[in-house]
């Protein structure tokens, strides 16, 4: 099993408020997993420190075999320069609750934007992926449109689209749904399930346990900080262990 994603016991402190209190996690390369919890868990916070929008203050994450972050308790952190971290950003792709789209530019340049600025590729070969790409989501009519001529459920897709833009190898997803009417959730789950099918490597933070249960290779229960349980979606949905999981569940359920 090739490992994409291994944290190990990961610390992460605002101030003196503990957030993360020694979070472990791994996803193969393919694997989606779908972290669950009540608000204020950690979630978040633990995608972030993946992504390197936070700095961890003990344990230790890879991503692809590559140290994102690591530190011994009170000791120093293994500084990565700030050049491998941006390349490492490129390879990690994440959409989040608030799509955050330019509003100034199309449909077509806001998922080009970051593959001609940052990565310097030739404009004709962007251009055509990304042109694929909002195909792939169902968006090919709207690519001379602006954001603000979306809905909330096209502006995801197209966020979706930017980040694949980028042609990363793990997907981060923070309640990408959760800002959205629920008549649109449906159509960016589709779009999330058709990239597990296609063996995208996930992370998913969601409030969707139907998704959660229909697409997660292994169910992840975050409660004050702590992995509680996890598990394949049969056992941590349909049959938890722990009573923190089961109360959670019971009110979302
Ligand atoms: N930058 C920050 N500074 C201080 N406290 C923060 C910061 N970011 C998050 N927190 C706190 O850390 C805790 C965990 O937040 P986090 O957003 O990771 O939880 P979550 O499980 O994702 O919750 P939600 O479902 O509401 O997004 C919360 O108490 C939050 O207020």
């Amino acid at each position: 099993m090739t490992e994409m994603v291994k944290a190990e016991n990961v610390h992460k402190y605002f101030g003196s408020l503990e957030v993360l209190k020694g979070v472990d996690l791994t996803v193969p390369a393919g694997g989606v997993s779908c972290v669950l919890g009540p608000s204020g868990s950690g979630k978040s916070t633990f995608l972030r420190c993946i992504n390197h929008l936070e700095k961890l203050n003990a344990g230790r994450i890879m991503v692809d075999g590559e140290l994102v972050g690591y530190r011994e308790r009170g000791g120093k952190l293994h500084e990565m320069s700030e050049r491998d971290i941006a390349k490492q950003r490129q390879s990690i792709g994440m959409v989040f609750q608030r799509f955050n789209l330019f509003p100034h530019m199309t449909v077509l340049d806001n998922v080009m934007e970051a593959p001609c600025r940052v990565k310097r590729e030739s404009r004709a070969e962007v251009r055509e992926r990304s042109l694929a790409l909002l195909d792939r989501v169902g968006l090919a009519a709207k690519v001379d449109n602006y954001p603000g001529q979306l809905s909330g459920g096209q502006q995801q897709r197209v966020a979706i689209a930017r980040a694949l833009a980028m042609r990363p190898k793990l997907m981060l997803f923070d309640e990408p749904t959760s800002a959205l009417d629920p008549e649109l959730v449906g159509e960016v789950l589709e779009v999330m399930k058709g990239l597990a099918r296609d063996g995208m490597t996930m992370i998913v933070v969601t409030h969707e346990i139907g998704f959660a249960r229909e697409v997660a290779d292994e169910v992840v229960f975050m409660d004050g900080g702590v992995v509680v349980e996890k598990g394949r979606p049969d056992e941590v949905i349909t049959n938890p262990q722990q009573e923190r999981t089961k109360a959670f569940l019971s009110k979302v359920l």
